[in-house]
């Protein structure tokens, strides 16, 4: 799949034919080998210019071919003899040169990109490194320091950024792919020594020992357990203290490992699974390749809180002409002042002007009339929203798309009073929403596949990652938090400390732990969610035990420390202890140690040494297990959904893929039959009771993730 062309008398043309992104399949790669092959054969060519079909020149190594075992040409040795090839080789670099592309590239003498162009070497976002002399060839072209930095983030550069670092040698605005044939023409007869990358020496830096061991700290650090951005830095090491050769082999044995790793099956499984969640589909069939989302133009945003601060700035950003409206005078203006400053900072960076005619703000409901679409984000409390959604559908126009940002609250509860139900879904931003990647569509029992599509549609507008969830109290990631959460404070009660419990989830790579993230986001947060699901406040009998709630354990210690005022970073203390309110280093809080201790006498409770297994087993397989739940119930659409939310909105280590991914790769069997094993010594606690679908997956041989869609649908029909 390599088109050969011979042009102009004395020019072969090589195209790569493989849409949509002529990634490096085994066809390619032998089109590519047959085709230069050919052309450094002809007397009659002079000059090679390889370029891509439609306009995109490679997006790298055809990454599904990864799964299984590799066959067609090698693609060392195919770049090597490009390379050292006696005719000038020009790569003519529109659309994208990522991996695999890039290295190609690298391998040519001569290398032309269009100005709208990306470049990048993203192998470690995979799970790998560049392995085809990427780590061995950038750093001889561009030196260590920016080498460093782009293969150990993976980052795509402009190809303005790759002509000022020397990757590219010329940015055109015209057609690259006639630049270069001219290009080529002109460069015919010119020695190609000095133009084979990998005869270069490296220009290493006088520091360059300190270099390569901050960079390795840094890296470290970020990885939060990845092994491929460690194995990147090693290699530019060996690039920088090895000949060529030697760093060649470095590079291969490096990849070795990491190719057969678990962590880049993970990767290379959330590569697809961000992809897959684009593709939504209904329970009712409706889905995102049937239907059409309305253009939104005009938006309004009802509230400027943090939510609704962070939901103007990312509306502006993306273009939309935004109505924000708040009644507190006080509230307005610090609303205002924050979301100009947020958007001029962010057009400083970019060099542009902030986008700021596209703003206005109101006190006046009133002033929302004509916009296209409106997202309330006022405070999490049903009787407010409802009574705003009530406004709402009287002075919005009747085709107005009616949004709730809300993390939890029914949906249907608030299209029942609007009288226009199919116009209105739940947009589920994360903090702070100019920031997050998230979004979850909650599509309710009436909302229509237009406004679903619509909502889709301007989350990616917007930047963020958009997944369509149904409608159940907390959707797909605050409901699988439920019983995670439970789980570290039963934890709490039985021995634990929010130290040690944060430690194992950690190491295990989330950014944060469960009370670490509790003080963050604020304690009073899921207090308030519990006094109104009834758990706690004062609609509780006081005859209740406090242990126990309509028949199950409870855990109260979080109440408990609300409390006492105690209600994360914003009071300095909650979890642990702050210097300040609003303070940000987490101390371990004596307070907690004495009160825990203290509890758990009052209850005759006695504290057990809890190893890091249990913590992690508990935790994570409770939350594993209403993922399984909501699969079941059709709240999530697949395993996929559930993986990205809990990557983009929880800090899941994408390196081990997301909650689904990783329980197969644990073991369907083993996550049963330890939901088992702490379900009995736990039998008042449901949500350690294995789900039906986990049950059946693992009755059915435990398939790979990729199969569990068809099944869940298969074992939906016969029921
Ligand atoms: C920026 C993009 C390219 C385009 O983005 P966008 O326009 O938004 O479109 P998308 O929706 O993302 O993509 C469109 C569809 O294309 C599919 N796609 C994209 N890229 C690829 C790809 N590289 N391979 C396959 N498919 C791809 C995508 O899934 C979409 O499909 P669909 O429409 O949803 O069906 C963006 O797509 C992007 O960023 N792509 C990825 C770019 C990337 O990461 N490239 C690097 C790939 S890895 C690489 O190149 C590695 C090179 C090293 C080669 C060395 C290999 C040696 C292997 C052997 C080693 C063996 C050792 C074993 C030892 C032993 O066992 O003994």
């Amino acid at each position: 799949m390599a088109r050969y062309a011979h042009i102009k008398d004395s020019v072969a043309l090589i195209t790569l034919t493989n849409p949509p992104v002529n990634a490096l399949s085994a066809a390619v790669r032998h089109g590519i080998t047959e085709s230069v092959t050919r052309a450094l054969r002809d007397p009659t060519v002079k000059a090679v210019v390889l370029c891509g079909e439609n306009g995109k020149f490679c997006g790298g190594a055809d990454i599904r071919e990864f799964a299984g075992p590799m066959t067609g040409p090698a693609f060392v040795p195919m770049l090597d003899d490009i390379e050292a090839g006696d005719k000038p080789v020009v790569a003519a670099i529109e659309g994208m040169a990522l991996g695999g592309g890039l290295e190609l590239a690298l391998c040519c003498h001569y290398r032309i990109a269009h100005s709208k162009a990306r470049l990048g070497l993203p192998e470690v976002t995979l799970g790998l490194l560049p392995a085809a002399g990427g780590t061995q060839r950038l750093p001889r072209l561009i030196g260590i320091p920016a080498s460093l930095e782009l293969i150990t983030t993976g980052r795509h550069i402009s190809a303005q950024e790759a002509l000022k670092l020397g990757i590219v040698d010329q940015v055109t605005d015209k057609n690259a792919c006639e630049v270069a044939v001219e290009f080529a023409q002109r460069v015919m007869d010119k020695p190609l020594e000095s133009r084979r990358v990998s005869q270069q020496t490296v220009q290493c830096p006088p520091d360059l020992e300190a270099l390569l061991e901050n960079t390795m700290v840094q890296v470290k650090k970020r990885a939060r357990g990845a092994i491929a951005p460690v194995a990147c830095v090693k290699a530019v090491r060996a690039a920088a203290t090895l000949p060529y050769k030697q760093g060649m082999e470095r590079e291969r044995d490096m990849m070795g490992t990491l190719f057969n790793s678990g962590q880049a099956r993970a990767l290379q499984y959330f590569f697809f699974a961000q992809r897959a969640v684009g593709k939504w589909s209904l329970p009712s069939g409706a889905c995102w390749n049937n239907t059409k989302p309305k253009p939104v133009h005009r938006a309004a945003v009802i509230g400027l809180g943090t939510m609704g601060r962070g939901i103007t700035v990312s509306l502006v950003a993306a273009g939309v002409s935004v109505v924000a409206v708040e009644v507190g005078e006080k509230q307005l203006q610090a609303g205002k002042q924050m979301v100009m400053a947020i958007l001029e900072r962010q057009a400083q960076k970019k060099g542009v002007a902030a986008p700021l005619d596209l703003l206005r703000f109101s006190n006046n409901l009133k002033d929302i009339g004509g916009v296209d679409l409106v997202i309330e984000a006022v405070f999490e409390d049903m009787a407010l929203k409802k009574q705003i959604f009530k406004e709402l559908s009287s002075v919005c126009k009747i085709d107005t798309l009616l949004c709730t940002n809300t993390s939890g609250l029914d949906i249907d509860v608030l299209a029942s009073i609007t009288g226009r139900p199919q116009q209105v879904v739940g947009m589920h931003f994360f903090a702070p929403a100019h920031m997050m990647k998230l979004l979850e569509v909650v599509h309710g029992r009436h909302s229509s596949p237009e406004a679903v599509a619509t909502a889709m549609s301007l989350g990616k507008k917007m930047g963020k990652v958009s997944v369509a969830v149904g409608n159940c109290p907390g959707f797909v990631g605050n409901r699988m938090l439920m019983p995670y959460v439970e789980q570290a404070n039963f934890l709490l009660e039985e021995g634990a400390t929010p130290e040690q419990v944060d430690q194992a989830l950690e190491e295990f790579g989330f950014a944060m732990g469960v009370f670490r993230m509790s003080d963050l986001s604020g304690l009073d947060v899921g207090w308030r969610v519990r006094k109104e699901a009834g758990l706690t406040g004062p609609s509780v009998a006081a005859t209740e035990s406090p242990r126990k709630r309509q028949g199950r354990r409870y855990g109260p210690i979080a109440d408990l420390i609300c409390e006492q005022g105690r209600l994360g970073q914003k009071t300095g203390c909650g979890w642990y202890l702050y210097d300040r309110p609003g303070g940000r280093e987490a101390k371990p809080d004596p307070w907690i140690r004495r009160f825990l201790e203290e509890y758990r006498t009052k209850h005759g409770l006695k504290a057990r040494a809890i190893d890091k297994q249990e913590i992690l087993d508990r935790c994570l397989f409770s939350l594993i297990n209403e993922g399984f739940r909501a699969l079941e119930d059709g709240i999530a659409a697949g395993p996929e959904d559930v993986d990205v939310i809990y990557v983009f909105g929880y800090s899941w280590p994408r390196h081990m893929g997301g909650p689904m991914f990783y329980a197969g790769m644990v073991g369907l069997a083993r996550v049963l039959e330890r939901l088992e094993h702490y379900h009995q010594a736990h039998p008042d606690v449901p949500s350690l009771q294995p789900s039906t679908l986990l049950r059946r997956l693992v009755a059915s041989g435990s398939p790979p993730v990729q199969q569990w869609r068809g099944f869940i649908k298969r074992m939906r029909s016969q029921l």
